[in-house]
């Protein structure tokens, strides 16, 4: 059956620049260190638009992750700014929330781990209802409460990422690929307005890299701002609308992909570059 909302991916004309949208973030002069003296994230400044399609690249440790986990909220930045530019007008600065608040901007700006974080047990339709838990009562999500519009939209989202006959299954029976795309049907129930991934392809075949790279860029259509990490240029440059290079800790490159050129791929991966694919 045709999933009309799972569009292919349209190959971005050369040169092209994203499309600017409505800001949803604004980061500046961000850092972060762990315990050394050397920071792992350095002077961070960019901002992202409701629609784009961020990839980050790097080398293996250059501060990927933990930029993803500081602007979801996981890991705390150690100075800077972070700020959320609300479709009310106002701006949110992730660094001061209450824990309240920051449980709602974690809901805003989802995030999918590179564990899935599944409950193995529970079966896949429970585990997407679990994205409500952010909107739902504690009382109610302990017993697992939702409304029948929860779980409408949560069978609309498991149909159209073609998940949909494993909706009674525990998540601990299904394929790395299965997983991925229930753990985006599991964001999606969030209605988060960003929605971050963290190497949501690693150790994926083919197919299911391209049904996964699909799905993202068919979430990026629908007005969220997805930033995911990839190790594959080949993908950022067929599906993304910008690239976010990052070397120890900072970034040397944010621009769209076509206008990546050997030089920067040297700078951001050495010698690792002829690995690249
Ligand atoms: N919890 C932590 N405590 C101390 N150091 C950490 C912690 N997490 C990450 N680091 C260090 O921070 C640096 C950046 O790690 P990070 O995981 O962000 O890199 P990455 O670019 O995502 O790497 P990869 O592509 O291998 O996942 C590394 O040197 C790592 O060892």
């Amino acid at each position: 059956m045709a999933q009309p909302l799972l569009k292919l991916a349209q190959t971005p004309i050369p040169g092209q620049q994203p499309t600017r949208q409505q800001q949803v973030l604004a980061v500046k002069g961000l850092y972060k260190h762990y315990k050394s003296q050397q920071p792992v994230l350095s002077d961070i400044n960019f901002n992202l638009y409701a629609g784009e399609f961020v990839a980050v690249i790097g080398r293996s440790g250059a501060g990927k992750s933990t930029l993803l986990h500081v602007l979801n909220g996981t890991i705390p930045s150690s100075s800077g700014e972070l700020l959320h530019y609300r479709q009310e007008g106002d701006i949110l600065d992730i660094a001061r929330l209450t824990p309240r608040q920051m449980r709602r901007w974690r809901a805003q700006c989802g995030m999918i781990f590179q564990d899935f974080c599944l409950v193995p047990r529970l079966d896949v339709l429970t585990n997407v209802l679990l994205g409500r838990l952010s909107h739902t009562s504690t009382f109610k999500s302990f017993f697992k409460i939702f409304t029948d519009s929860d779980r409408a939209r949560a069978i609309e989202l498991l149909q159209w990422l073609n998940i949909l006959p494993h909706a009674l299954q525990r998540a601990e029976n299904l394929s790395g690929g299965q997983m991925q795309r229930v753990a985006i049907c599991r964001v999606l129930m969030q209605n988060p307005k960003i929605l971050l991934a963290d190497e949501p392809v690693a150790s994926l075949d083919p197919k299911n890299t391209r049904r996964i790279m699909d799905a993202l860029q068919s979430v990026a259509e629908r007005n969220i701002a997805v930033v995911v990490n990839l190790h594959s240029v080949e993908l950022v440059k067929e599906y993304c609308s910008r690239v976010i290079g990052i070397a120890q800790g900072q970034i040397i490159f944010d621009n769209h992909p076509s206008l990546l050129t050997d030089g920067i791929l040297h700078r951001l991966y050495g010698d690792e570059k002829e690995q690249l694919h």
